[in-house]
């Protein structure tokens, strides 16, 4: 059984102020995943307040990219620091966590076809680690460097890897629809189109929207749900949103 899990940016950083770790939100999700009992975990978390910032400075999106290496460098150093935080904290509560830089360990092609990682996360999950990977900027064929965010990994390493369970864990409980209730499945994006926005922060990957979009078109169920309802997703509970594209 291989479970994939995204921690939301907004989740562990506080994404108002530039660059500032949610203290108590990301020890609260390092003790839960330390806690459970998950063999096979892979996990990815987002910018924040990180990346977000930089890649807004530089102007590098998804598809605008930069070949201003000096730049490049200021967003992906601010994700390395992110993600040495969060492995730090991780090794400290006792999980075999890796980093697994995307800038390092991937690229796309000028179709936008993306290689990323395999046999580096696949070897580590069969070792026993836990590889932690995040959004980052990632050499992209014709536009030099563009963004990549942790959906996209979250959705690019959970069909590479085949995985069983496949979690997003955001600020908000699930998806709310018009009416503001959590919807418990979606299964097509014209169910949630009109209530589905973007972020309420800086955010150059697009938020909820393209959230769900990545998430309907993986093969496998995918959840999302809020930091309260990690520990019952990693106890294999249906929690939040599931967002089921097959
Ligand atoms: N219909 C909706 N239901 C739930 N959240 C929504 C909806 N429409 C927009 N949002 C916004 O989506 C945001 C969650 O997306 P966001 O990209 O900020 O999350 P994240 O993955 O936790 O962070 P990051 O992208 O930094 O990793 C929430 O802040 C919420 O305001
Ligand atoms: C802005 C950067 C560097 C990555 C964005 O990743 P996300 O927060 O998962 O959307």
């Amino acid at each position: 059984m291989t479970t994939v899990l995204k921690l939301g940016g907004s989740v562990i950083t506080d994404k108002a102020t530039p660059e500032t770790v949610d203290d108590d939100a990301l020890d609260r999700a390092v003790g839960a995943i330390a806690d459970a009992d998950v063999s096979r975990l892979l996990l990815v978390h987002g910018a924040g307040s990180f990346g977000h910032h930089y890649a807004e400075k530089h102007g590098v999106t998804p598809t605008d990219g930069s070949h201003d290496a000096v730049g490049v460098w200021e967003i992906h150093d601010s994700m390395r620091r992110l993600n040495d935080e969060v492995v730090g904290r991780l090794q400290s509560a006792g999980v075999p966590a890796l980093p697994v830089h995307p800038l390092s360990a991937g690229a796309r092609a000028a179709d936008s076809t993306l290689s990323l990682a395999s046999d580096t996360t696949a070897t580590m999950l069969a070792e026993g680690f836990v590889p932690v990977l995040h959004g980052d900027v990632i050499a992209h064929a014709d536009a030099g460097a563009t963004i990549i965010s942790g959906d996209e990994v979250v959705a690019h390493l959970a069909r590479g890897l085949d995985a069983d369970r496949v979690g997003l864990c955001s600020t908000v409980d699930g998806v709310y629809g018009d009416d503001g209730d959590v919807v418990s499945e979606i299964t097509d994006f014209g169910d949630v189109a009109d209530a589905l926005g973007g972020s309420d922060a800086t955010d150059v990957t697009g938020g909820m929207a393209a959230k769900v979009r990545a998430l309907l078109e993986l093969g496998a169920p995918a959840s999302i749900f809020g930091p309260d309802a990690l520990s019952g997703f990693l106890a294999g509970r249906s929690v939040g949103t599931v967002v089921d594209g097959r």
